[in-house]
């Protein structure tokens, strides 16, 4: 897969070949978002061409100072490369979303970002808005085509009679509920991080990048991946004024239960399976390592570990 990040003008000079692009946010993959993107590359083999998908950076609720302002992602860009790569994606398009982009007219948009970039086809949901204001849907697509693309409109995804949305993951992440998450991902929420301290070869703290929105605090049950092999473990998330650190990432602290970690690479990818408890800050620091004791006899209990 080729990652294009575009701005204004820069999308002129690109040498594309004609291609199928699946176009929205897609914060989180989620299963609505790989209805439409599997979608994509399933009418760009059909039609032997590319497959694309188009995305935005920042989101444009930072951009537009909306209420909810979502400049932490559940997959921020790397993850979603990934994800895309392995779904079979050809081209992602990173659009720059600034003040110009979200005052660009629904017309100015498809002709500077479809028709410029050799779109032949575009794919997106039901709700998909563009243009200032939001104002072009997929109603007035194609209008604004003027036969130089079609489309195709994918139905609404819903889980539980609801749609899957990633506000709707943002909210089950907020309570904790990574088991109820990961329905709706289709996949385990997770995160990847650095190696930072050890307390033992077996307990270590994983810096993580500050553009993640991660779960509730609190001790969670977890696989820890160093890529060669899983380790079950515990998780804890603290409150977010105590684990950011002067680079701005964040931290969360990794117990192996399994045999210990050891001459592992730095990189780990941690997979959260259940929220065992809250951690409440306000406890004396002896209180809440007993918690944490017991908090690990939960998870080995969860994990059935002898
Ligand atoms: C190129 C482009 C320009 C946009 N411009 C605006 C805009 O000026 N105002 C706006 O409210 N939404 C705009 N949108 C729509 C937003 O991306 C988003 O769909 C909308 O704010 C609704 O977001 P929400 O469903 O998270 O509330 C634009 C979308 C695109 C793709
Ligand atoms: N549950 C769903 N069912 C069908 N299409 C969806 C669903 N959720 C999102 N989409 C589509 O996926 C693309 C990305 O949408 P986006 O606004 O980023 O998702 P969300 O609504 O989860 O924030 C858009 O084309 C949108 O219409």
């Amino acid at each position: 897969m080729k990652t294009f990040r575009l701005s204004q003008s820069s999308s002129d000079s690109i040498e594309l070949e004609p291609n199928v692009t699946a176009v929205g946010f897609f914060d989180g993959i989620h299963k609505g978002h790989q209805q439409v993107i599997s979608t994509a590359v399933k009418k760009a083999q059909q039609l032997s061409l590319k497959s694309a998908v188009m995305t935005f950076d920042p989101h444009p609720s930072v951009v537009l100072k909306k209420e909810k302002q979502h400049a932490q992602y559940i997959t921020p860009l790397k993850e979603k490369e990934e994800i895309l790569e392995n779904m079979g994606v050809d081209y992602l398009f990173v659009v720059h979303f600034d003040k110009d982009l979200a005052a660009l007219s629904p017309q100015s948009f498809v002709d500077e970002y479809f028709a410029s970039l050799k779109v032949e086809h575009v794919v997106a949901g039901y709700d998909f808005s563009y243009g200032h204001k939001g104002k072009g849907s997929m109603e007035t697509l194609p209008e604004h085509a003027k036969g130089r693309f079609t489309h195709t409109v994918v139905r609404k995804v819903a889980q539980d009679e609801d749609k899957v949305s990633s506000t709707r993951i943002r909210t089950l992440l907020d309570e904790g509920n990574v088991s109820e998450v990961q329905k709706l991902l289709g996949r385990k929420f997770s995160v990847r991080g650095e190696r930072r301290e050890d307390t033992s070869s077996a307990c270590f703290s994983l810096a993580i990048s500050s553009s993640y929105y991660l779960p509730h605090p609190g001790i969670y049950a977890v696989t820890i991946s160093d890529h060669q092999r899983d380790y079950k473990g515990m998780a804890i998330i603290e409150d977010e004024e105590l684990t950011r650190s002067e680079t701005m990432n964040q931290k969360i602290y990794l117990h192996c239960l399994e045999s210990p970690v050891s001459d592992v690479p730095a990189e780990f990818i941690v997979y959260f399976h259940q929220l065992i408890r809250e951690e409440n800050l306000s406890e004396q620091l002896s209180e809440r390592s007993r918690q944490r004791e017991k908090a690990k006899e939960d998870i080995r209990q969860f994990f059935r570990i002898g």
